[in-house]
């Protein structure tokens, strides 16, 4: 309390009170005061008609303003960017005039009368736990405590529920079930936002809306409507005040966490982490940004698209496109799309925990399970813009076997070498490799410079243990290396934190299909399709680390299963599968194989692979020893159908004697 009476001293509440003047257009200044000096503070500007609040975030700013995905933005977007801004800031002084001037009058004592409800739920919740010492009851209460607080904090729980490198696990598993829990608003309020934020009547744009929500989430809620034009759309509509509320929360924590920092020991990446994620739920609430994310998402998965790899390059997006029907987006309706109402195509589905109107519309399990993990493959290692949260209230199929996407607010963007760090720590960890695990993670900056190398590889590799873990589920896995890397003081950087959110959900949501899913081996194939087509340096590198152990002995088995994957896509290629559908998940370009096989070839041949080659020629020695000796050459002499079988075509083995 004492730093909000000091804050409000030094007026850093700027938020609350008209403090800076400017004359220049809203774009204009919002762009400097993204630049300018001032700290995590809330800005408030007021010139004649224009009354604003925003958390001087640089980040969500640029997206905003200057820079959507580090591109310009398109002349469309900032137009409607603009309009959204106006009707925003325009009703300062219009219909919501005096709502807003009042809560701009009375904001010091909105901020501390914020302060006391957070305060007071804190202190209960801190003197509830001096009675009770069971962390899963904790854990529970934490939840329940962060529903009563409202959007900010329970969108802080779903974020703080991935991140076990800031939580303890048992926190993180009870705040994953932080979804959809606050009641709907009341649709008159909804009506009326629509209407200030398209500046017509709601009967003027659409011919009939449903009278209650179809679904309410943290932030929105989604109503059932139909275009003049007959189109059945869905209008997705946020909670009032949406952007005051989160930034004042925002505010608060951020004060209230700046103080915790003084007094307490608390981790120094915490407030970054928050900031992190406080930045996404300013993204989530711009739904301008959000179909811009859904368009985008769609041109690169709605359809199968065929990687154009450049060697070297870091673009991906340079992509050919054939039609699928695979993954389903719905198209945007941009003129009836501000930020704060987006209309969308309507697609009705069915909801991937029905599990009784799956099997009714019988549908095909398997393939909604193979098509959406191919697609999360394909956004995490292979193009890097991803769906961060693909839980199952946002994926459905839908009649005809497709799986549709939904709520495209949270995506992330990971670089190229993130991709590649991915793909290293998958064939690190399935080659039980923990010195090269360990390496990553210090490359990916997961662990402090300086941090004992060694013995973090000493840890993980105890941590191996009897070799089942393979088969562990994708939650399992990270539950146990987080608690060996939690001695090392690891941290998440935001992207990764972002990705391991999108395995973790994708995980879950196929578990309703398949209770026995499991994200590691599944993804198995694709990362093999991905070393084989992709014929840049780094991969070629992997690769040959999955193949051969760092002695310089091969890994046989690894050979052959990668062979057979070879052969059953040779065979899918040629038409002599009889499945009914083939996996996405295996195929890849087989001349690409080819060329993957002559790469290695080279290495082995070349002065680096001298010592593959010792190991090659004993292997080669030892197997044709095996031949020799054993009752295989006999069985070979007396069952020629074993012979087509190994070799192809019917031989005389007699040479072999
Ligand atoms: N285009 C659509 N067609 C049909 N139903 C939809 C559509 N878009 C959203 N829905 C329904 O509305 C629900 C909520 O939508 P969405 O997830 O986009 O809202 P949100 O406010 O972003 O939620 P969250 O709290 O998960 O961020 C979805 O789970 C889905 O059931």
């Amino acid at each position: 309390m004492r730093s909000i009476i000091s804050c409000l001293k030094r007026r850093r509440l700027a938020v609350l009170s008209p403090t800076l003047r400017f004359g220049c257009s809203i774009e204009t200044a919002l762009c400097e005061y993204s630049s300018s000096s001032f700290p995590e503070v809330i800005l408030t500007g007021k010139h004649d008609n224009f009354v604003g609040s925003y958390l001087s975030a640089p980040k969500y700013f640029s997206t905003g303003f200057s820079s959507v995905h580090g591109e310009r933005p398109t002349a469309e977007y900032a137009k409607l960017r603009k309009e959204s801004l106006e009707s925003e800031f325009g009703h300062a002084l219009t219909y919501k005039s005096k709502s807003l001037s009042s809560l701009y009058r009375f904001g010091p004592f909105l901020a501390l009368y914020r302060a006391t409800i957070i305060s007071f739920y804190v202190l209960k919740l801190t003197i509830w736990r001096l009675f009770v010492h069971d962390i899963r009851r904790r854990a529970v209460k934490f939840r329940e405590t962060l529903i009563r607080l409202g959007p900010f904090y329970i969108k802080l729980g779903q974020a703080l529920s991935t991140r076990p490198d800031i939580l303890p696990k048992v926190y993180c598993q009870e705040l994953a079930k932080l979804q959809d829990q606050i009641p709907p608003f009341p649709t008159h309020v909804a009506r009326r936002s629509i209407e200030s934020q398209l500046g017509v009547g709601v009967s003027q744009v659409f011919a009939d809306i449903s009278k209650e929500p179809i679904a309410a989430a943290s932030l929105g809620q989604v109503y059932k409507a139909h275009l003049h034009s007959g189109e059945l759309v869905a209008v997705k509509v946020q909670r009032p005040h949406m952007s005051h509320l989160l930034t004042l929360d925002a505010m608060l924590f951020h004060m209230i966490g700046g103080q915790l920092k003084r007094f307490a020991k608390a981790r120094k990446d915490l407030l970054v982490a928050v900031n992190e994620m406080v930045r996404h739920m300013f993204e989530e609430i711009d739904y301008i940004l959000e179909a811009q994310n859904a368009e985008r998402f769609a041109s690169l998965y709605a359809c199968s698209h065929k990687e154009k790899i450049v060697p070297g390059s870091a673009a991906t997006d340079n992509v050919a496109c054939q039609k699928n029907d695979g993954i389903k987006v719905p198209k945007i309706y941009w003129n009836f799309t501000r930020k704060e109402v987006l209309t969308m195509e309507w697609i009705d589905g069915i909801k991937l925990t029905n599990e009784s109107r799956l099997r009714k519309a019988n549908l095909n399990r398997r393939r909604l399970i193979d098509h959406g993990l191919y697609c999360s493959l394909r956004q995490l290692l292979e193009v890097g813009f991803f769906h961060a949260d693909p839980h199952p209230g946002n994926l459905v199929a839908t009649e005809d076997g497709a799986l549709a996407y939904f709520d495209f607010g949270m995506m992330g963007d990971i670089p190229r070498h993130y991709r590649v760090g991915l793909i290293k720590v998958l064939v690190h960890f399935v080659n039980r490799d923990s010195m090269g695990l360990a390496n990553d993670f210090l490359s990916l900056g997961f662990l402090p410079d300086g941090v004992d190398i060694q013995s973090v590889s000493d840890a993980l590799q105890a941590s191996f243990g009897d070799g089942t873990r393979q088969s562990q589920d994708f939650q399992g896995i990270m539950n146990q290396l987080y608690d060996v890397m939690y001695e090392f003081n690891f941290s998440l950087p935001p992207d990764y934190a972002l990705v391991i959110r999108a395995l973790g959900s994708l995980e879950g949501t196929a578990k309703a299909l398949d209770p026995d899913f499991k994200v590691v081996e599944s993804a198995y194939p694709f990362v093999i399709g991905r070393l084989l087509v992709d014929p840049t340096p780094d991969m070629r590198r992997i690769l040959r680390e999955l193949l051969i152990r760092n002695d310089g002995t091969i890994r046989w088995n690894r050979l052959e299963r990668l062979i057979a994957a070879i052969s059953q896509q040779a065979s899918e290629t040629e038409g002599e599968t009889q499945e009914s559908y083939s996996n996405p998940l295996g195929s890849f370009d087989i001349r690409a194989v080819v060329s993957a096989t002559e790469d290695l070839l080279q290495f082995i041949l070349s002065d680096k692979g001298s010592r593959v080659r010792v190991f090659l020629v004993r292997d080669i020695v030892k197997a044709a020893d095996v031949f020799y000796q054993d009752e295989v050459l006999n069985d070979l002499l007396d069952e020629k159908l074993r012979a087509r079988r190994l070799f192809g075509y019917e031989m005389d083995c007699g040479f072999l004697v």
